[in-house]
């Protein structure tokens, strides 16, 4: 076979197997979350804005809801602020309140509009803000660290959680073919913006939205077990033997807590995959291996 069938033949298995995907998945939601960690370099960016306009094509309606954890963080160290997590969440004063809706509401958000734009999409940036979209009230952290007592508040500023979501707006443009592009700042009762972990605003997402994926991107393999193998899929009796062990840990906590919490509410699947390889979201969608991590209700 010359080099250019074999090309061939190759593209053509490929859309052979993506086509009962494509069927499968006709009108249906994918919350995609896209983390800042998968937001690496210009070449990735561009694969995922082309998965996200090939979707759309083929008759799926993602949502994207981003992160941008280290873009939040590059910009507060050239201001020279320190930042702190705990659990997963960034401890966010005032200040830094201005930096978060700064780098996610604008810098961040308006980028990947821009990139899904580009490709052919109709992309359109939201906070939590917009059509009051997204609901939070602050977030109570009880202590887990060893030198903490459980029963022990953890203050962590303006972080929240969400208290609801009100897809309307997220309807009507899904409806108009447009592609919404969130950033994870909700607003309290007082018209306070309230830090979100993206993670958590994704899992909600998809559960309001009654999603049939919620796909969490980001820069390792998937789940990784005690020996640094990739783990194919889990329950949640398994994650909760890993968080003990301190086997998941940090950002993973957040992310792995809201998959099981969105496929325990009906979501039909959740994966956490690779956003560093190129064209993820698609292989994960439209072929028979998938990529990553699948969550499982039971
Ligand atoms: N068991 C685990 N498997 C994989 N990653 C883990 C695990 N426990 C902790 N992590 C950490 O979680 C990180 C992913 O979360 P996070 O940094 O918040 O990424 P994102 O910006 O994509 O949300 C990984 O880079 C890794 O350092
Ligand atoms: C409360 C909290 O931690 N909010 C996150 C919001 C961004 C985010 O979640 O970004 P990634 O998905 O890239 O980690 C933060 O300030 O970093």
């Amino acid at each position: 076979m010359t080099l250019a069938n074999e090309r061939a033949h190759t593209i053509a298995h490929v859309l052979n197997e993506s086509l009962p995907y494509i069927r499968r998945f006709q009108d249906k939601t994918m919350v995609i979350k896209y983390g800042g960690n998968a937001m690496v370099d210009e070449r990735l960016k561009q694969g995922f804005a082309r998965d996200v306009v090939l979707m759309k094509l083929v008759g799926i309606n993602p949502v994207i809801v981003h992160g941008g954890g280290p873009q939040i963080g590059s910009l507060l160290k050239r201001l020279g602020k320190a930042t702190k997590f705990v659990q997963g969440m960034r401890v966010t004063d005032a200040e830094t309140m201005d930096v978060v809706e700064m780098v996610l509401g604008g810098l961040v958000n308006k980028e990947i509009v821009n990139f899904i734009n580009q490709h052919g999409g109709h992309a359109v940036g939201l906070t939590g803000k917009d059509g009051d979209l997204i609901r939070a009230r602050k977030l109570v952290l009880h202590g887990s660290a060893p030198e903490l007592k459980a029963s022990e508040i953890i203050d962590l500023g303006h972080v929240g959680e969400v208290e609801s979501i009100a897809p309307h707006v997220l309807h009507m443009l899904v409806k108009s073919d447009f592609i919404p592009v969130i950033a994870p700042i909700g607003v309290g009762e007082d018209g306070r913006a309230y830090n979100i972990n993206a993670d958590l605003v994704a899992g909600k997402m998809a559960e309001v939205l009654e999603a049939e994926k919620l796909l969490l991107l980001t820069n390792t393999p998937g789940l990784l077990d005690s020996e640094g193998h990739l783990v194919n899929e889990i329950d949640a009796a398994r994650v909760q033997t890993l968080i003990d062990e301190e086997v998941i840990t940090g950002g993973m906590l957040p992310k792995i807590r809201c998959a099981l919490d969105a496929v325990h509410s009906g979501v039909r699947s959740a994966h956490i995959i690779d956003g560093r390889i190129e064209h993820a979201v698609m292989l994960d969608l439209f072929t028979d291996e998938g990529v990553g991590t699948l969550i499982r209700s039971r």
